[in-house]
């Protein structure tokens, strides 16, 4: 047990198997899962070439750091594609990365409450858990990052219901940009649904103030290590230290600001 008595309790990892999720989604997992482990020839396990990425549905709440942007926000804010209670009704995903091959894929089931055309999933939910694929997949490779382009060509329809597979692969960085091609298929790889590009951008200083201030990565957000890691380094430069602290001074001012004038 914990002596501090403010320590949240620990949050649901969305992105373990729930009852919602059908048996090709449950395969799917299990066959990614493996490979996050494996058995030496002495029988030892070691790590895999891939990682599965935990997934909250807040991003503020279990941060320590950034308490001017908790205060305000964290009763309330929940992560777009984990705002949906009930199981297997909005985004049912989970993420894995390849660190090696510098590429992620996500397996994604359609719940009901995403329709768009009749029977079929809505362009803007599969923009949505492109964007979340490519952005998380971005911040594992880089850091913090927000997408500053998505371009999305729509190939063909996705069943309501169905299992897709979202592959994210790094095309290349550029100083602050990652860029990044994404591919939503059917399971077996023969029919491509949605093909996407994006650049994400690097912007340490504003999403480092919400960030785990003590180098915890994993109760923050989808594949946060890195940016703690960053965070961390920063905080070993005074100018960063000082920075970083003006930053958090200046957001907590324009949120006091904006919120007490409605
Ligand atoms: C994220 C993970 C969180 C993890 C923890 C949470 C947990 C779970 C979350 C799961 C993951 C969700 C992932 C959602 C990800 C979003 O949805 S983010 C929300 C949507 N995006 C936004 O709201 C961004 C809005 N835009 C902006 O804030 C600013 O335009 C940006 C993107 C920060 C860039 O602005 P800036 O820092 O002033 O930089 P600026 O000099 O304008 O541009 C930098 C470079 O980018 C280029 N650039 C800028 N915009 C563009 C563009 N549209 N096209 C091409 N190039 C561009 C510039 O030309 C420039 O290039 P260089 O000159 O360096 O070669």
């Amino acid at each position: 047990m914990s002596p501090w008595p403010f320590t949240p309790s620990q949050p649901r990892d969305y992105s373990l198997p729930n009852a919602s999720w059908s048996s090709e989604m449950q395969r799917l997992y299990e066959h990614y899962n493996n490979l996050c482990e494996m058995e030496t020839e002495g029988g030892e396990k070691i790590k895999g070439a891939w990682r599965r990425l935990p997934s909250y549905n807040r991003s503020l709440k279990y941060a320590t750091g950034g308490q001017c942007l908790s205060k305000l926000l964290q009763g309330k804010a929940r992560i777009f594609t984990r705002n949906i209670e009930e199981q297997g009704a909005g985004f049912e995903y989970v993420v894995f990365v390849n660190k090696q091959e510098k590429t992620c894929v996500c397996v994604f089931q359609a719940g009901h409450l995403l329709e768009g055309p009749p029977g079929h999933v809505h362009g803007g939910a599969i923009a949505t858990i492109i964007d979340s694929v490519t952005g998380t997949h971005a911040t594992y490779l880089s850091g913090p990052v927000m997408t500053a382009n998505l371009t999305v060509n729509y190939r063909s329809p996705i069943p309501l219901g169905s299992v897709v597979l979202v592959h994210s692969s790094l095309d290349k960085t550029e100083g602050r940009k990652t860029f990044l091609s994404c591919q939503v298929t059917s399971t077996d790889g023969s029919k491509m649904h949605t093909e996407a590009t994006g650049i994400a951008c690097l912007c340490p200083l504003v999403w480092a103030t919400s960030w785990d201030s003590d180098g915890q990565s994993s109760r923050c957000g989808d594949g946060s290590s890195y940016c703690s890691e960053r965070t961390a380094e920063a905080k070993q430069s005074p100018w960063a230290v000082g920075v970083l602290f003006e930053c958090i001074l200046f957001l907590n001012d324009q949120f006091s600001k904006t919120f007490t004038s409605h």
